[in-house]
C-alpha cells in the first residue's frame, strides 16, 4: 500500500512537472454537481421510482375524492335517503353526515316519518334515523310490530309513536317518508288478504299523497315476493318477475307490486322524489332498485 502511494505520488509530481512545473487545479465545471447527482440518481433508477410515487399518490388522490363525491352523489344521498344506512357499511357510515362537513357545522335535522317503524326493519331504521339527530315519528297500528321495539327512544323528546293505521288518512308534517307498514311473513299476511292488500294499495296511496302535499321525499320497502315464483335465478332487475295474481300469496306480491306502480306514477305524474327498495332475504341487505332514475345501489342491514 505504502509503495502504491509512493508511486502514485511520483507519478503525480511527474506529471505536474511535465505541465510545467506548477500545480493548477483543473477548472469546475458549471453545474457539474447536478450532471453528478443526475448520472448517480439515474444509476439508481432514481427517477423512476419517483415517477412511480407521484403516479400512485395521484391515483390515491383521484380515487378518494371521486369515491366522497360518489357518497355524497350516491343515488340514496341524491334522494336524501344516503344516510339510511342502518349500521354495517363504514362507507354508508361516512355518508351518513353527508359528505364532508366543516368542523363544527351539522347538517340539518330532519323530521322522518317511519310507517311500520315498530316491526323489525323499521326498529332498525328508527335507531338509525334517532341516531343521526333526526326528529322520528312512528306510525304503526302494531299488527305485527312491538313498542318494546322503540321502548328505548320514548323519552326522547325528538321520537313520538302514533298507533295509526296507514289505511286512514294522517297528516303529518315531515320531510321524509319511509314507508314500510305492511304484514310481511306469510302467516301474517294471509290472516287477513283484504286488510293486506288494502295497506299495501290504500295505505301506500295515502302515504304518497302526504308526501305530495307536503313535498316530502317519499321511500318503499319493497319485497323479492314481487318476482312471485321466479323463473331466472338470479332475479336482476330488468326481469318482471312470474307472479299469480289470484294466489293466496297474491295480498302481499301483488299488493308490493301495486305499491311499486303507485310510488312510481307519482314520480313521473307528481315528481315526487322516490325510491323503491327491495329486500334480498338470502342477504339481509337492501337492494335499492329506483331513486328517481335507473341507479343502483346498495344499503346493509346491520
Ligand atoms: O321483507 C319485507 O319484504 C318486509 O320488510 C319489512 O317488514 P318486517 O320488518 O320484516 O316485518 P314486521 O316486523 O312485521 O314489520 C311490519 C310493521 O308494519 C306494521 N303494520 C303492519 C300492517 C299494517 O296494516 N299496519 C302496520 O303498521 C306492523 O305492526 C309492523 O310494525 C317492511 O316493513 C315490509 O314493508 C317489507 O315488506
Amino acid at each position: 500500500m505504502a509503495s502504491e502511494l509512493t508511486n502514485r505520488r511520483g507519478a503525480a509530481a511527474h506529471g505536474s512537472a511535465s505541465n510545467g512545473g506548477e500545480y493548477s487545479p483543473k477548472p469546475s465545471k458549471p453545474l457539474s454537481w447536478l450532471s453528478r447527482a443526475a448520472r448517480y440518481a439515474a444509476a439508481e433508477h432514481r427517477p423512476v421510482f419517483a415517477l412511480a410515487g407521484m403516479l400512485f399518490a395521484a391515483a390515491l388522490f383521484t380515487f378518494s375524492s371521486s369515491s366522497s363525491t360518489s357518497t355524497s352523489s350516491y343515488p340514496a344521498a341524491s334522494a336524501g335517503f344516503g344516510h339510511l344506512a342502518i349500521g354495517g357499511h363504514p362507507s354508508f357510515r361516512e355518508s351518513s353526515v353527508g359528505g364532508k362537513v366543516p368542523l363544527g357545522l351539522r347538517r340539518r335535522a330532519l323530521r322522518v316519518l317511519v310507517t311500520g317503524g315498530a316491526g323489525f326493519v323499521g326498529s332498525h331504521l328508527v335507531d338509525r334515523l334517532v341516531e343521526r339527530g333526526d326528529s322520528v315519528i312512528v306510525v304503526d297500528n302494531f299488527f305485527t310490530g312491538r313498542k318494546g321495539n322503540v321502548a328505548h327512544h320514548l323519552r326522547n323528546p325528538r321520537f313520538e309513536v302514533i298507533r295509526h293505521d296507514v289505511v286512514e288518512p294522517i297528516l303529518l308534517e315531515v320531510d321524509q317518508i319511509y314507508h314500510l307498514a305492511c304484514p310481511a311473513s306469510p302467516v301474517h299476511y294471509k290472516y287477513n288478504p283484504i286488510k293486506t292488500i288494502k295497506t299495501n294499495v290504500v295505505g301506500t296511496l295515502n302515504m304518497l299523497g302526504l308526501a305530495k302535499r307536503i313535498g316530502a321525499r317519499f321511500l318503499l320497502t319493497s319485497t323479492s315476493e314481487v318476482y312471485g315464483d321466479p323463473l331466472q335465478h338470479p332475479q336482476v332487475e330488468t326481469y318482471w318477475g312470474n307472479v299469480n295474481p289470484i294466489g293466496v300469496r297474491s295480498c302481499y306480491d301483488e299488493g308490493k307490486r301495486t305499491a311499486e306502480t303507485l310510488t312510481m306514477d307519482y314520480h313521473r305524474g307528481a315528481n315526487l322524489e322516490v325510491l323503491v327498495l327491495f329486500k334480498c332475504l338470502e342477504s339481509i341487505a337492501f337492494r335499492l332498485i329506483f331513486v328517481g332514475g335507473n341507479t343502483i345501489g346498495y344499503l346493509f342491514l346491520i
